[in-house]
């Protein structure tokens, strides 16, 4: 790792005084309440079902009529469609009723079947759903209402929404993308309507839900701002709810099922949030812990919360407590790497290797990697943590990227939102920058003055002078960075979000996963160290549909990433300055950490071709 990017990474994981007071812990027993009532309602509804299974097979032995051979085809088990269920068990009030009904029905599945082999996406996903049940944790059946969805429009979706499926064990099509929350199977978080605030899936969560929901291991990269939290949270929360509870219970040590992995504590509580909204409706209960905070906090916390099925953390706390004893992810069933790419790049790898090694192994896991960016370095590495992952991507066929041939094949995984609109403004002098950045404030804020703009620095020292300039120019200022307590970075980032301060100056720990809405705009005072964090600051804006603006100045010291910067401006049909051109349009291939620059990626798992001479 590179001195600089040590520093950035010393800056996420650094340790400080003040400590955040992490919610959750007063919320214990009404959930405990909640869990009672859901398991009490699973309970009668099982009763019920046995009941109603028990008068048919009374009524059966009452008739007398019908063979085993009789018997109509038990479905397969079902998690969402009750008419399935449903038709698996007809009434039968007589015997030639009985045979009408048995033809009747047979006709209809002949239908069915003859339907099935014209729409070969939906017979695959079916069949999927069923193979699959056996290895995996999850049963996903699709919904009657999916199913119904004529196949040209599944394809329009795809095509529009340019999904790309690639899944190493499906020969045929993949499952189909679910188009609206409905066609999710019936479950008691559906029932909840979680999702009221929004009117249709994401295309990631659309193409992503049914593998996930299969129990299928997913990688999953789509543009930031494009709902990639719900993309994992909702799977999560409907295995735990099919899962039973840890075993293993104690107070001093958490055993949850579920953990989250995320590279900054904002992001980790900002996750936390989400997923712990979603969880309380169906009585699971969530913990989030960071560094920065007061370790004795934390540990009360998770004494509280020990039956705490979601864990939500930064590596280096987690990594701290599971040393310590305190929690222990040997029941963790599942595991997400949320911002895959940063939690498996040099700096985080040994920890994760650590926290996944934690974890039940890899076959008995589900495991979820989401991410804006997925450059081919970290690839390999997260195949070693998965099995037979689906990898799902949302755009790329207009492409550039970090490719040296420039035939995009490896710039697919890096994608500006083509809902920014991005201008690079190419600085002779350096030390103009602040003057600049001085302008551009006010011109916006006498445009919109509401508009909350988030300013990027490289390093902190760097982010300190430019608050203090803005400051002394007049300008209401918070800041976001590593040489600040966490106290100070919440309180800067919840001003930010309420509005009462709209200029944040952050370094890269606010670059990635942060959700902050009404973020107009985005200056870059100092390009970043990869095109990566680049396309993440920049998604700080243009999020969950709306369009932003982003201003990058750059200069001559930046040089050596102009080629990347000008295949992701090409890529999002944005304009390439001429002063920016005259940098070159290279692409320098990434040095690997031990090879250096005559590294070459190779496939090692392919087997050596046998060549003859005759
Ligand atoms: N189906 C949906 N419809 C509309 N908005 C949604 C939907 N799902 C999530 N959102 C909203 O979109 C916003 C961005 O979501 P999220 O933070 O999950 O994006 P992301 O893809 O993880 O971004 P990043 O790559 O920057 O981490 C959030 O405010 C979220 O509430």
């Amino acid at each position: 790792m590179s001195q600089e990017k040590k520093h950035l990474r010393e800056e996420e994981d650094e340790p400080v005084q003040a400590a955040k007071k992490v919610k959750t812990g007063s919320e214990a027993p009404v959930k405990e309440g909640k869990a009672k009532k859901d398991k009490k309602d699973r309970k009668d509804k099982e009763g019920k079902k046995k009941e109603k299974k028990d008068k048919k097979r009374k009524d059966k032995e009452t008739e007398q009529t019908s063979s085993i051979a009789d018997k109509p085809p038990v479905a397969p088990a079902l998690t969402d469609s009750e008419e399935q269920t449903e038709d698996a068990a007809p009434a039968s009030p007589g015997a030639k009723e009985k045979r009408d009904k048995k033809e009747k029905k047979k006709e209809k599945k002949d239908k069915k079947d003859k339907k099935k082999s014209k729409d070969p996406v939906k017979a695959d996903a079916i069949e999927e759903s069923r193979e699959d049940a056996a290895p995996v944790t999850g049963s996903y059946t699709q919904s009657a209402s999916l199913s119904v969805v004529p196949e040209e429009r599944i394809q329009d979706f795809l095509k529009e929404k340019e999904v790309t499926v690639s899944d190493p064990i499906a020969q045929n099509t993949p499952l189909r993308p679910v188009l609206e929350f409905g066609q999710l199977p019936q479950t008691t978080l559906q029932s909840k309507n979680w999702y009221k605030s929004y009117t249709a899936p994401t295309p990631i969560q659309a193409a992503s839900w049914p593998f996930a929901l299969s129990g299928r291991d997913v990688v999953g990269v789509a543009e930031t701002g494009s709902g990639k939290t719900m993309a994992f949270s909702v799977p999560i929360v409907e295995s735990l709810l099919r899962s039973p509870k840890a075993k293993k219970s104690s107070r001093d040590v958490t055993y949850p099922r579920a953990v989250i992995v995320s590279p900054t504590r904002e992001l980790a509580m900002q996750t936390h949030d989400a997923i712990s909204a979603l969880a309380g409706l169906v009585g699971l209960s969530t913990v989030c812990f960071y560094g920065g905070a007061n370790k004795d906090t934390q540990r009360s916390l998770l004494r509280q919360k020990s039956g705490a099925d979601v864990v939500v953390a930064t590596p280096g706390r987690l990594k701290d407590f599971l040393a310590e004893g305190c929690i222990s992810l040997s029941e963790a069933t599942f595991a997400v790497l949320d911002e895959a790419d940063r939690m498996l790049d040099t700096g985080f790898e040994q920890d994760i290797k650590l926290i996944l090694g934690s974890c039940k192994p890899r076959e008995a896991r589900q495991t979820l990697m989401f991410t804006a960016t997925w450059p081919q370095e970290v690839r390999a590495l997260a195949e070693t943590f998965m099995v037979n992952p689906v990898k799902i991507t949302i755009g790329g066929r207009s492409r550039g990227g970090d490719d040296e041939s420039g035939d995009g094949a490896r710039g697919m995984e890096l994608q500006a939102n083509t809902r920014i609109t991005q201008t690079v403004e190419v600085l002779a002098d350096p030390r103009g920058k602040e003057a600049r950045l001085f302008q551009i404030l006010k011109d916006w804020q006498r445009k919109g003055k509401s508009d909350r703009i988030l300013v990027f620095c490289l390093y902190k020292k760097e982010a300190v002078r430019v608050e203090k300039f803005l400051e002394w120019k007049g300008i209401q200022v918070g800041a976001i960075h590593g040489d600040l307590g966490q106290e100070q970075r919440t309180r800067s980032l919840e001003a930010f979000k309420a509005g009462t301060v709209s200029v944040l100056v952050a370094t890269d720990v606010a670059a990635r996963g942060l959700d902050i809405p009404e973020v107009k705009l985005v200056i870059n005072v100092t390009f970043p160290l990869t095109i990566a964090d680049y396309v993440h600051r920049i998604g700080r804006t243009g999020r969950a549909g709306k369009t932003g603006t982003a201003i990058t100045f750059f200069t001559e010291h930046d040089k050596a990433r102009s080629g990347e910067l000008i295949n992701i401006l090409k890529a999002a049909n944005q304009p390439v300055p001429d002063e920016l051109l005259k940098f070159g349009t290279t692409v320098k291939k990434k040095a690997h950490d031990v090879y250096g620059a005559h590294f070459k990626d190779v496939d090692m798992s392919l087997k050596p071709k046998k060549i003859t001479f005759d």
